[in-house]
């Protein structure tokens, strides 16, 4: 069966065509038939599509993307034309899975897209205004594209459904909590299939292992696991919450921003200041991306540093939370463009927790290595290196779906 996965991004839409045969639940990632991208900055006209397939082809190319719609067919059309070809019509393609961000309350399973589920995740895009949107137009792009192909939705919330209240509900009176605020954590996709990667990277059962897996990307998050179940994450009522990420704040004390509402910042300044203004970019004014700060640091820029020093001390004390939520953990798993490429933001977590008995081998973490244990042979607790599947975790919730509706 073929699968496309669309993974929207505020400033990237990718997309992953998989085959996926006999009885799905495969250990080993497959790689896709076809694989794109779409980078644009925001208001450009113009992006960057670039194509890769399995048979060895690739190409990158500027396309106009004024409307993502239009951007996505083009980047489909790939599928079918030039040396990127992998299929002979669009009809071959059986289901189409998207990454949605926010499910709400309600959606705790992959789920087929109808009009009342294209409301809901309309509805919830005043929670997750940078996903939730671009996750609506790729839907509504396929429709109009592959009109007769069902659709189903992926949840980035779903898997911390499992969080048991205590770890959910905010100490604020509790109607407003009866109301649906309240924590849903993120990042859930990648957090559920990191974890299931470790346990096969251990060989051990999931279900006897307690994990902290560090989802640490552009948007970063923890999730404590405990026997294959959330039970604590540090992203909250939005993907706002926790660790300090590339420009988003994570947490810091509510006061601030009624001070600075009482001096005359409007909600809209506000929203653009922790989300787009902060986290690494804002202390560094330098760039949210860690390579650029690991340069600057470098070069000897003094706020890069300090930037670096905050998110490191951020993470640390997340773990903690985490490691005290689970009483101990068996691996700390890395995963996403800094967990799976930025040696230095390991070591200098790790040194953190040497007092556990935690002993990172330093030549194995200089290499980077995917899906790979890093930490020395006599080390109490196991350090992992995972890459993120976010979109192959999709094909196979699709597929077990459809397998459990036939
Ligand atoms: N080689 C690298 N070294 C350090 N950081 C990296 C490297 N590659 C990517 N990153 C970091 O990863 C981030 C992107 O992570 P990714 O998981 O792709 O994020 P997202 O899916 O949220 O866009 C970049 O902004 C950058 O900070
Ligand atoms: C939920 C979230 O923060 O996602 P991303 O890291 O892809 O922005
Ligand atoms: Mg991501």
């Amino acid at each position: 069966m073929k699968i496309l996965v669309l993974n929207a991004g505020s400033s990237s839409q990718k997309s992953c065509l998989y085959e996926i045969t006999g009885d799905g639940i495969l250990e080993q990632p497959v790689e896709p038939l076809w694989e794109a991208t779409i980078d644009w900055t925001g208001k450009s006209a113009v992006g960057l599509l670039k194509v890769k397939t399995s048979h060895g082809a690739s190409i990158k190319t500027e396309i106009p993307v004024k409307e993502r719609q239009q951007a996505i067919a083009q980047m489909l059309d790939t599928l079918m034309q030039g040396e990127t070809q992998v299929i002979f019509d669009l009809a071959e393609i059986q289901l189409v899975g998207h990454r949605v961000v926010h499910g709400g309350q309600h959606y705790s399973q992959p789920t087929r897209i109808t009009p009342e589920v294209k409301a809901a995740i309309k509805e919830l895009a005043n929670l997750a205004p940078a996903h939730n949107p671009v996750n609506l137009e790729g839907i509504e792009a396929i429709e109009q594209t592959l009109p007769q192909v069902p659709q189903v939705a992926v949840f980035d919330t779903a898997f911390h459904s499992s969080i048991p209240p205590g770890a959910v509900v905010y100490p604020i009176p509790y109607e407003l909590s009866e109301q649906g605020i309240r924590r849903y954590g993120f990042h859930g996709i990648s957090h559920e299939y990191v974890s299931r990667r470790a346990a096969y990277l251990l060989d051990r059962d999931l279900s006897s292992l307690k994990l902290i897996t560090c989802h640490l990307g552009n948007g970063c998050s923890l999730a404590a696991i405990r026997d294959g179940s959330c039970i604590n994450t540090t992203m909250g009522f939005t993907p706002l919450e926790g660790l300090m990420m590339g420009t988003r704040s994570g947490s810091i004390d509510p006061s601030i921003l009624l001070y600075l509402l009482r001096q005359g910042y409007s909600t809209e300044q506000l929203d653009e200041m922790l989300n787009k203004q902060s986290g690494l970019k804002g202390v560094s004014g330098i760039s949210g991306d860690m390579r650029q700060i690991s340069q600057a640091i470098a070069e000897g820029n003094d706020r890069a540093k300090l930037a670096f020093d905050i998110y490191i001390h951020r993470l640390r004390s997340h773990i903690g939370s985490m490691l005290a939520s689970l009483s101990g953990t068996d691996a700390l798993v890395f995963t996403a463009g800094v967990g799976e490429n930025h040696p230095l933001t390991r070591t200098a977590t790790c040194e953190a927790f040497e007092f556990l008995g935690l002993k990172l081998d330093p030549s194995k973490n200089q290499a980077s290595p995917k899906d790979a244990d890093i930490a020395t042979s006599d080390s109490k607790i196991r350090v992992l290196v995972v890459q993120t599947q976010e979109d192959w975790a999709i094909a196979q919730s699709c597929w077990n779906l459809l397998n459990r509706e036939s």
